[in-house]
Protein backbone atom coordinates (compact mmCIF):
# COMPACT_ATOMS: atom_id res chain seq x y z
CA UNK A 1 0.00 0.00 0.00
CA UNK A 2 2.90 2.55 1.41
CA UNK A 3 6.08 1.71 0.52
CA UNK A 4 9.43 3.66 1.52
CA UNK A 5 12.81 3.35 0.45
CA UNK A 6 15.75 4.19 1.38
CA UNK A 7 14.93 7.66 2.08
CA UNK A 8 17.21 10.40 2.63
CA UNK A 9 15.99 13.83 4.00
CA UNK A 10 18.90 16.56 4.83
CA UNK A 11 17.87 19.71 6.35
CA UNK A 12 21.16 22.00 4.99
CA UNK A 13 23.99 19.99 5.84
CA UNK A 14 21.72 18.85 9.14
CA UNK A 15 20.61 14.84 8.02
CA UNK A 16 17.72 13.77 9.59
CA UNK A 17 16.40 10.81 7.56
CA UNK A 18 19.44 7.94 6.48
CA UNK A 19 18.00 5.05 3.87
CA UNK A 20 14.59 4.67 5.87
CA UNK A 21 12.65 1.64 4.45
CA UNK A 22 9.01 0.85 5.68
CA UNK A 23 5.88 -0.87 4.56
CA UNK A 24 2.60 0.25 5.89
CA UNK A 25 0.49 -2.94 5.14
CA UNK A 26 -3.12 -1.73 3.33
CA UNK A 27 -5.92 -2.00 6.36
CA UNK A 28 -3.15 -2.30 9.05
CA UNK A 29 -2.14 0.12 11.18
CA UNK A 30 1.54 0.40 11.67
CA UNK A 31 3.34 2.28 14.75
CA UNK A 32 6.54 4.27 14.09
CA UNK A 33 8.34 4.96 17.59
CA UNK A 34 11.04 6.52 18.41
CA UNK A 35 12.67 9.31 21.48
CA UNK A 36 12.02 13.08 20.60
CA UNK A 37 14.45 14.07 17.65
CA UNK A 38 14.87 11.16 15.68
CA UNK A 39 12.84 11.66 12.35
CA UNK A 40 9.38 10.95 12.76
CA UNK A 41 7.89 13.83 11.92
CA UNK A 42 10.48 14.62 9.04
CA UNK A 43 9.49 10.80 7.85
CA UNK A 44 5.87 11.38 7.99
CA UNK A 45 5.96 15.27 6.35
CA UNK A 46 8.14 13.42 3.68
CA UNK A 47 5.36 10.67 2.61
CA UNK A 48 2.66 13.15 2.85
CA UNK A 49 5.23 15.41 0.43
CA UNK A 50 6.10 18.35 2.19
CA UNK A 51 9.59 17.88 2.64
CA UNK A 52 11.88 16.83 -0.41
CA UNK A 53 13.96 13.62 -0.04
CA UNK A 54 17.78 13.98 -0.63
CA UNK A 55 17.14 10.38 -1.89
CA UNK A 56 14.73 7.44 -2.13
CA UNK A 57 11.70 6.58 -3.18
CA UNK A 58 7.59 7.02 -1.39
CA UNK A 59 5.80 4.16 -3.41
CA UNK A 60 1.87 4.16 -2.78
CA UNK A 61 -0.40 1.76 -4.10
CA UNK A 62 2.43 0.25 -6.47
CA UNK A 63 3.29 3.82 -7.82
CA UNK A 64 6.32 5.56 -7.38
CA UNK A 65 5.50 9.16 -6.25
CA UNK A 66 8.64 10.84 -7.44
CA UNK A 67 8.24 14.57 -6.57
CA UNK A 68 5.15 15.45 -6.29
CA UNK A 69 3.74 17.86 -4.21
CA UNK A 70 1.34 17.32 -0.97
CA UNK A 71 -1.56 18.35 -2.92
CA UNK A 72 -1.42 15.82 -5.58
CA UNK A 73 -0.50 13.53 -2.82
CA UNK A 74 -4.12 14.28 -0.69
CA UNK A 75 -5.72 13.98 -3.96
CA UNK A 76 -4.19 10.71 -4.28
CA UNK A 77 -5.96 9.64 -0.58
CA UNK A 78 -2.74 10.45 1.36
CA UNK A 79 -3.76 12.18 4.51
CA UNK A 80 -1.96 14.09 7.77
CA UNK A 81 -2.85 14.79 10.55
CA UNK A 82 0.26 16.96 11.72
CA UNK A 83 2.21 16.88 15.10
CA UNK A 84 0.64 20.06 16.96
CA UNK A 85 -2.73 20.09 14.90
CA UNK A 86 -2.70 22.92 12.54
CA UNK A 87 -6.04 23.65 12.88
CA UNK A 88 -7.46 27.02 11.84
CA UNK A 89 -7.99 29.11 14.75
CA UNK A 90 -10.03 31.89 13.70
CA UNK A 91 -12.00 29.58 11.47
CA UNK A 92 -15.16 27.86 12.81
CA UNK A 93 -15.09 24.46 13.25
CA UNK A 94 -17.33 23.64 10.30
CA UNK A 95 -14.91 26.11 7.84
CA UNK A 96 -12.13 23.61 9.55
CA UNK A 97 -13.61 20.33 8.18
CA UNK A 98 -14.51 22.37 4.76
CA UNK A 99 -10.49 22.74 4.14
CA UNK A 100 -10.27 19.43 3.46
CA UNK A 101 -12.42 19.82 0.43
CA UNK A 102 -9.46 21.43 -1.42
CA UNK A 103 -8.13 17.93 -3.13
CA UNK A 104 -11.86 16.96 -3.39
CA UNK A 105 -14.03 16.73 -7.05
CA UNK A 106 -17.05 19.37 -6.53
CA UNK A 107 -19.31 16.39 -5.97
CA UNK A 108 -17.48 14.93 -3.94
CA UNK A 109 -17.34 17.74 -1.20
CA UNK A 110 -19.28 16.62 2.05
CA UNK A 111 -18.33 16.16 5.05
CA UNK A 112 -18.99 12.19 6.00
CA UNK A 113 -21.78 11.49 8.30
CA UNK A 114 -18.84 9.14 10.24
CA UNK A 115 -16.84 12.14 11.40
CA UNK A 116 -19.75 13.13 13.82
CA UNK A 117 -20.59 9.86 14.74
CA UNK A 118 -16.67 9.16 15.41
CA UNK A 119 -16.54 12.36 17.16
CA UNK A 120 -19.31 14.21 18.23
CA UNK A 121 -18.61 17.01 20.12
CA UNK A 122 -17.76 18.69 16.19
CA UNK A 123 -21.13 18.30 15.31
CA UNK A 124 -22.13 19.97 18.89
CA UNK A 125 -19.39 22.67 17.92
CA UNK A 126 -19.94 23.71 14.24
CA UNK A 127 -20.04 26.98 14.54
CA UNK A 128 -17.28 27.74 17.55
CA UNK A 129 -13.87 28.94 16.37
CA UNK A 130 -11.37 26.31 16.24
CA UNK A 131 -9.20 28.79 18.25
CA UNK A 132 -11.56 28.45 21.34
CA UNK A 133 -11.72 24.28 21.35
CA UNK A 134 -9.69 22.30 23.92
CA UNK A 135 -6.65 20.59 22.68
CA UNK A 136 -8.08 17.66 22.52
CA UNK A 137 -11.16 18.75 20.59
CA UNK A 138 -8.80 20.10 18.55
CA UNK A 139 -6.85 17.35 17.98
CA UNK A 140 -10.45 15.91 17.36
CA UNK A 141 -11.30 18.29 14.55
CA UNK A 142 -7.33 17.60 12.92
CA UNK A 143 -8.66 13.82 12.59
CA UNK A 144 -12.28 15.15 11.40
CA UNK A 145 -10.37 17.49 8.37
CA UNK A 146 -8.06 14.53 7.08
CA UNK A 147 -11.27 12.32 6.97
CA UNK A 148 -13.23 15.30 4.78
CA UNK A 149 -10.87 14.31 2.61
CA UNK A 150 -11.64 10.42 2.02
CA UNK A 151 -7.97 9.35 2.44
CA UNK A 152 -6.84 5.77 2.01
CA UNK A 153 -4.15 6.04 4.00
CA UNK A 154 -4.18 8.34 6.80
CA UNK A 155 -1.05 9.31 8.32
CA UNK A 156 -1.27 10.58 12.33
CA UNK A 157 1.72 12.23 13.79
CA UNK A 158 1.04 11.98 17.65
CA UNK A 159 -2.06 12.50 18.38
CA UNK A 160 -2.17 11.99 22.06
CA UNK A 161 0.34 13.99 22.77
CA UNK A 162 -0.84 16.76 25.93
CA UNK A 163 -4.38 15.60 25.37
CA UNK A 164 -6.54 14.17 28.58
CA UNK A 165 -6.95 10.54 29.06
CA UNK A 166 -10.93 10.35 28.30
CA UNK A 167 -10.44 11.47 24.63
CA UNK A 168 -7.26 9.28 23.75
CA UNK A 169 -9.91 6.81 24.41
CA UNK A 170 -11.92 8.40 22.05
CA UNK A 171 -9.24 9.01 19.62
CA UNK A 172 -8.00 5.29 19.96
CA UNK A 173 -11.57 4.08 19.17
CA UNK A 174 -11.92 6.14 15.93
CA UNK A 175 -8.24 5.25 14.95
CA UNK A 176 -9.79 1.13 15.29
CA UNK A 177 -13.22 1.72 13.95
CA UNK A 178 -11.12 3.47 10.62
CA UNK A 179 -8.97 0.27 10.39
CA UNK A 180 -11.60 -2.63 11.08
CA UNK A 181 -14.43 -0.98 9.41
CA UNK A 182 -13.19 1.19 6.68
CA UNK A 183 -10.19 -0.88 5.77
CA UNK A 184 -7.66 2.54 5.98
CA UNK A 185 -4.15 2.08 6.34
CA UNK A 186 -2.86 3.96 9.05
CA UNK A 187 0.55 5.13 9.90
CA UNK A 188 0.90 6.60 13.92
CA UNK A 189 4.07 7.95 15.16
CA UNK A 190 3.14 7.34 18.63
CA UNK A 191 5.58 8.52 22.22
CA UNK A 192 2.66 6.74 24.36
CA UNK A 193 3.42 2.92 24.41
CA UNK A 194 0.71 1.55 26.17
CA UNK A 195 -1.64 3.39 23.04
CA UNK A 196 1.04 2.30 20.70
CA UNK A 197 0.38 -1.09 21.87
CA UNK A 198 -3.02 -1.55 22.24
CA UNK A 199 -3.89 -0.22 17.97
CA UNK A 200 -0.55 -1.64 16.18
CA UNK A 201 -0.45 -4.68 13.93
CA UNK A 202 3.55 -3.42 13.16
CA UNK A 203 5.63 -1.59 14.93
CA UNK A 204 9.15 0.44 13.76
CA UNK A 205 11.48 1.85 15.78
CA UNK A 206 13.76 4.98 14.67
CA UNK A 207 16.71 6.33 16.00
CA UNK A 208 18.83 9.05 15.20
CA UNK A 209 17.16 9.09 11.38
CA UNK A 210 17.20 5.38 10.98
CA UNK A 211 15.16 2.14 11.45
CA UNK A 212 16.47 -0.01 14.09
CA UNK A 213 13.77 -2.54 14.63
CA UNK A 214 10.72 -3.63 12.82
CA UNK A 215 8.11 -6.20 13.94
CA UNK A 216 4.79 -7.12 16.08
CA UNK A 217 3.61 -4.93 18.39
CA UNK A 218 3.94 -8.35 20.82
CA UNK A 219 7.73 -7.37 20.15
CA UNK A 220 7.04 -4.38 22.31
CA UNK A 221 7.42 -6.39 25.24
CA UNK A 222 11.01 -7.43 24.98
CA UNK A 223 13.21 -5.72 26.85
CA UNK A 224 16.15 -5.71 23.88
CA UNK A 225 13.29 -3.88 21.82
CA UNK A 226 12.57 -1.83 24.49
CA UNK A 227 16.26 -0.57 24.53
CA UNK A 228 15.44 1.63 21.65
CA UNK A 229 13.02 3.84 23.57
CA UNK A 230 14.54 4.54 26.65
CA UNK A 231 16.30 7.89 27.38
N1 LIG B 1 12.61 22.35 9.51
C1 LIG B 1 13.74 21.88 10.08
N2 LIG B 1 14.92 22.49 9.86
C2 LIG B 1 16.07 22.02 10.41
N3 LIG B 1 16.13 20.95 11.23
C3 LIG B 1 14.98 20.32 11.50
C4 LIG B 1 13.72 20.76 10.96
N4 LIG B 1 12.76 19.90 11.40
C5 LIG B 1 13.38 19.00 12.19
N5 LIG B 1 14.70 19.25 12.25
C6 LIG B 1 15.70 18.43 12.98
O1 LIG B 1 15.66 17.12 12.40
C7 LIG B 1 15.77 16.13 13.42
C8 LIG B 1 14.54 15.23 13.41
O2 LIG B 1 13.39 15.98 13.82
P1 LIG B 1 11.91 15.41 13.78
O3 LIG B 1 10.99 16.50 14.21
O4 LIG B 1 11.66 14.77 12.48
O5 LIG B 1 11.98 14.29 14.92
P2 LIG B 1 10.83 13.60 15.75
O6 LIG B 1 11.29 12.20 15.96
O7 LIG B 1 9.53 13.80 15.09
O8 LIG B 1 10.86 14.37 17.12
P3 LIG B 1 9.65 14.76 18.11
O9 LIG B 1 9.17 13.49 18.71
O10 LIG B 1 10.31 15.65 19.11
O11 LIG B 1 8.62 15.46 17.30
C9 LIG B 1 15.94 16.89 14.74
O12 LIG B 1 17.30 16.96 15.02
C10 LIG B 1 15.36 18.26 14.44
O13 LIG B 1 15.97 19.23 15.23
Amino acid sequence: MLSVSDLTLHYGAAQALRGVSLQADAGKVTCILGRNGVGKTSLMRTIAGQHRPSAGTVSFEGKPLGRSPAHDRARLGIALVPQGREIFPLLTVKENLQTGFAPLKRADRSIPAHIFDLFPVLAQMLQRRGGDLSGGQQQQLAIGRALVTRPKLLLLDEPTEGIQPSVIKDIGRAIAFLRDKMGMTILLVEQYLDFARELADRVVIMDRGEIVFSGDAADLDKPDVRRHLLL
